[in-house]
């Protein structure tokens, strides 16, 4: 049953007044000349290494398919390679084609999910933080990025944060069951804001099949960008893929989220971010 009153709330609408979350400007963060710079022109998705993008090269799908990454600045740091070898044993995993037993990998039964495009990871380790209870898993091509969350996760001590790297699609579809997500996580996607490349742009109605598809009843995807066109062709989307509508029950995960790196270069040039929420049928 979607409350019209809620769903005003929950999904921004160009038509419609005040998305969930607007947020203020926050400080700019000089780390973000290491983050993947990817918006609002018309460069590859990100930085990433395309021999080190596990999940290229594999068959057609219907899915938009990651093709064009750079190995501009995929190359680690030394303090970066150092987490990356102390780390990456313990809490990363390249894309493959066997389902995760996230049991075992987390060593716990708990929530799951995923956020796709975890880029420098500052916005993960802090949900992986706020949310003890649930099991997170980034997925990113940018390896950089991944580099930044293993350093993180290390200083900080998070329990409860898992790297994967490659293409989420691929890993949506071959590494995890149907069912089996309570939450999806995509923040800022890359807006690929040419015409001529919106079919490169990850989040198309097949992707929120698969999406969907994965999440349990009742899971929730969260979606943000600072890109208007894209939230409307986000929004659309979504509003027609069968299986989610507007969030109107208790969800067992946050529908607050922090401020993530890219957002704010956003909030710099001052866009307005927009965040779209759906359920999963129950
Ligand atoms: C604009 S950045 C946003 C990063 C981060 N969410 C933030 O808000 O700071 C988009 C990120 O998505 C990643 N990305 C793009 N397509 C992807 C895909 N198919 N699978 C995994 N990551 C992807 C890029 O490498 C990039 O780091």
């Amino acid at each position: 049953m979607i409350s019209p009153a809620r769903k005003d709330r929950l999904v921004c609408q160009p038509k419609r007044p005040a998305p969930v979350h607007i947020r203020d400007n926050g400080p700019v963060n000089q780390a973000d000349q290491d983050a993947p710079e990817t918006s609002r022109d018309d460069r590859s998705p990100s930085d990433a290494a395309a021999d080190e993008h596990a999940g290229a090269g594999r068959g057609s799908r219907l899915y938009p398919r990651v093709t064009s990454f750079r190995s501009r600045r995929g190359s680690l740091t030394g303090p970066q390679q150092s987490a990356w070898d102390r780390m990456w044993p313990k809490i990363g995993r390249d894309v493959g084609d066997d389902l995760l037993d996230t049991a075992s990998w987390f060593g716990r039964e708990a929530p799951l999910i995923i956020e796709i495009g975890s880029g420098t990871g500052t916005a993960t380790a802090a949900m992986a933080k706020a949310e003890p209870h649930v099991n997170l898993i980034a997925v990113e091509v940018y390896r950089p990025g991944l580099a930044q969350l293993l350093q993180l996760v290390e200083r900080e001590q998070i329990p409860n944060v898992r790297v994967l790297r490659g293409d989420a699609v691929e890993v949506l579809e071959h590494m995890v069951a149907p069912e089996s997500l309570t939450g999806v996580r995509v923040f800022f996607p890359d807006p690929w804001p040419k015409a001529r490349h919106h079919k490169r742009r990850l989040l198309q109605a097949p992707t929120f099949a698969l999406i969907a598809s994965r999440l349990k009843p009742g899971g929730v995807l969260h979606v943000a960008t600072d890109h208007a066109e894209y939230a409307e062709a986000i929004r659309e989307a979504g509003d027609a893929e069968p299986l989610l509508t507007e969030l109107d029950w208790e969800s067992p995960i946050t529908h607050e989220r922090p401020v993530t790196k890219f957002e704010d270069k956003a909030h710099q040039v001052g866009s307005t971010i927009t965040d779209l929420i759906w359920g999963k049928i129950k």
